[in-house]
């Protein structure tokens, strides 16, 4: 399906080997279902019924620090914020599928010494660290999302030992940071960064925290998303 814009259709994935039982995961979804729920009910609830796959649970984490650096001394960044590029050309942040057995905690420690090499004796994530949790009924996902404040000291070590990490160059092709400016065009910077494509919901994961870390504001956000959605009728198809 060169060039086509719509879905190429289900993939053939008999010989995906390892891949086969989580592939689909992260598979563009034309209808997502991102439904918000709390902790307790995504942990103590049966999801799914007997006999139908299980559903999985997930957790990915943001990390950030306040900045206030001045770009060109002029564009103030509001703060450092890490997020990723991820093998499948997707941005989001990292963090995984649980193994079986493992809590939602240890399991979102564990990929993340593994995806940016966090030292889990230095940055650990607990449940304090929690911000939102979701069902999507289409992937049979349980997500869990995570945010953690650092000094902008942590922030910039955190970043440099990413490509250090077992993932870097595999699942993880490199650290990125949100542009927590807006040039006078009122396009360059963040509101372009939100025209990229981003993983399952972390677009809205990042605007969530963003505003509940106080890190902009409401109407801040409200019109960055605006110039965005301006950006992307002029130049994108
Ligand atoms: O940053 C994120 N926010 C929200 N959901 C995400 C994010 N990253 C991935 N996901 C969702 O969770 C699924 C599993 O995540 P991921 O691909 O990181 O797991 P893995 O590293 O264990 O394969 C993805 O396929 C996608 O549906």
């Amino acid at each position: 399906c060169w060039l086509q814009t719509e879905n190429c259709g289900e993939p053939d994935v008999s010989e995906w080997g390892v891949l086969t039982a989580t592939e689909g995961y992260g598979r563009p979804d034309s209808q997502e279902d991102y439904e918000q729920i709390s902790y307790e009910d995504a942990m103590g609830k049966t999801w799914g019924k007997n006999g139908e796959k299980p559903y999985r649970h997930a957790a990915h984490a943001m990390i950030y620090a306040p900045d206030g650096k001045k770009l060109w001394d002029m564009y103030e960044n509001k703060a450092v914020i890490l997020m990723m590029m991820r093998f499948d050309g997707y941005i989001g942040f990292p963090g995984g599928i649980m193994d079986d057995g493992e809590t939602v905690e240890f399991g979102l420690n564990r990929e993340l010494e593994e995806e940016i090499g966090l030292d889990p004796t230095r940055h650990s994530f607990t449940k304090e660290d929690h911000v939102l949790s979701y069902v999507t009924h289409n992937k049979r996902l349980l997500l869990h999302f995570y945010c953690k404040k650092v000094t902008l000291e942590e922030c910039l070590e955190i970043e440099k030992r990413t490509i250090d990490a077992d993932e870097y160059g595999w699942e993880v092709l490199g650290p990125i940071r949100v542009p927590m400016f807006t040039l006078n065009d009122n396009e360059r910077g963040l509101p372009i960064f939100l025209s990229n494509k981003f993983i399952g919901n972390a677009k809205e994961e990042l605007l969530y925290c963003i505003e509940k870390e106080n890190i902009m504001t409401k109407e801040e956000i409200q019109v960055a998303l605006e110039n965005c959605e301006k950006f992307k009728a002029r130049y994108m198809r």
